[in-house]
């Protein structure tokens, strides 16, 4: 396919490294591509918790009702409209591994693991080496949850099935993966002094839980930090909800006096999740890798969005006019984390992508204050 056709090209920056430059028109809403991850992995807390996903797609797996049951504690049980919820059509394709028991949205998917990853991370048994791992991994890696060590193992044992480890290496490198940057002394929040015993011991883990022969470069002590480094710099969250998907659904088959109901419910209904589990804990949540899209750069002010339509497959959506030539980028941060002063958006970009954003907000801002206001304090504590 023509660059033209595909709408696209990947250029290179002196600075930014590689980019994502439009080679046509986006109108707003605009699809510019989707793309399945190189790897995916729900988070660790996230699974704890009883949030029931696939273990390959991240799609959910649990009705309307038992999730609004799960995230209100009970408190709400009998949820109207039920025949709108996509999993009820679904249940009869979920299937588990024989031997793990953890469960898959179809054949499909679980195919899919086995041949890629799983085969090589499946534990029957659950006092083993990769349970520790990931439950030392919990103590280091409260929620919310931003990155995953079952990633990085899920990401191991991808090389090692693949036909060629080789390409397979070599894809994994070409994601950015520097652990600092020199010009501007930045090191990765990660990767910091404070965290130097924590590294070595999660190394130590992964040695212990897999055997492995193809990966072994990334196991290395400085191997191991730069694996750690690709992954804080282009892991991509991956959020999906079966309450949006059956609030879609409605919205786009109820009648008039049948949304009133609706809306009354999911009113009380977030009310009480939000009491119960907290608004920002409603989704099946993991990260991935992906090939095309870890090309995007980060600005302040984006013209693309990263979305997710109920599984980890990603869309990057135009959200503004896009022209020919254009640099395509998305946003590090959460939309409203955009609205912090650029003091505060810079430090959480140099903290967890080494480097210092000069976008045209950032510019624009030059001449504001290095501070922290009250409403920045949040982000700059919990991140
Ligand atoms: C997901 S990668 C994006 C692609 C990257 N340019 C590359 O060469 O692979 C994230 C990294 O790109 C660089 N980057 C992203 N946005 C940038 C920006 N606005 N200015 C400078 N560097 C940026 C930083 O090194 C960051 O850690």
């Amino acid at each position: 396919m023509s660059s033209v056709e595909k709408g696209y090209i990947i250029t290179h920056d002196p600075v930014k490294g590689k980019c994502l430059v439009a080679t046509k028109f986006y109108e707003p809403d605009d699809l510019i591509f989707d793309e399945e991850p190189f790897v995916s992995c729900q988070f660790s807390w996230n699974n704890l918790y009883g949030y029931r996903a696939c273990n390959h797609c991240l799609c959910p797996l649990e009705s309307i009702s038992e999730n609004i049951t799960r995230l209100t504690n009970a408190m709400i049980t009998e949820v109207p409209f039920e025949d709108h919820c996509p999993v009820n059509n679904l249940v009869q394709n979920f299937v588990q591994c024989e031997s793990c028991k953890v469960w898959y949205c179809s054949r499909k998917c679980l195919e899919t693991a086995y041949n890629r990853y799983h085969q090589l991370l499946c534990r029957p048994d659950g006092n083993d080496p990769l349970h520790d791992l990931e439950e030392l991994w919990r103590t280091m890696h409260y929620p919310p949850e931003s990155h995953n060590i079952m990633l990085l193992c899920r990401l191991l044992a991808t090389i090692e099935l693949s036909p060629s480890p080789q390409q397979a290496n070599q894809t994994v490198s070409n994601f950015c993966h520097r652990t600092e940057n020199e010009n501007e002394k930045l090191v990765h929040k990660m990767l910091g002094e404070k965290f130097i015993e924590q590294i070595e011991q999660l190394r130590f883990g992964v040695l212990k839980s897999m055997s492995v022969r193809e990966s072994s470069q990334w196991l290395t002590p400085s191997g191991f930090k730069s694996l750690l480094a690709l992954i804080g710099t282009n892991g991509q969250g991956v959020g999906t909800s079966i309450f949006q998907q059956w609030s879609n659904r409605c919205k786009k088959n109820l009648s008039s006096d049948e949304m009133l109901l609706f809306d009354n419910f999911v009113e009380n209904a977030y009310e009480v999740m939000e009491q119960v589990v907290g608004i920002d804990y409603l989704d099946n949540e993991g990260s991935a890798l992906f090939q095309e899209h870890s090309s995007i750069n980060h600005s302040c002010y984006p013209n693309a969005a990263s979305v997710f339509d109920g599984n980890h497959v990603l869309k990057l959506i135009a959200v503004r006019a896009i022209e020919p030539g254009d640099e395509i980028n998305t946003s590090y941060m959460a939309p409203c984390e955009l609205d912090h002063s650029r003091h505060t958006r810079q430090k959480y970009l140099r903290e967890n992508y080494v480097f210092t954003c000069q976008c045209i907000k950032c510019e624009l801002q030059s001449n504001d204050p290095d501070i922290t206001t009250d409403d920045d304090s949040e982000m700059e504590d919990g991140n």
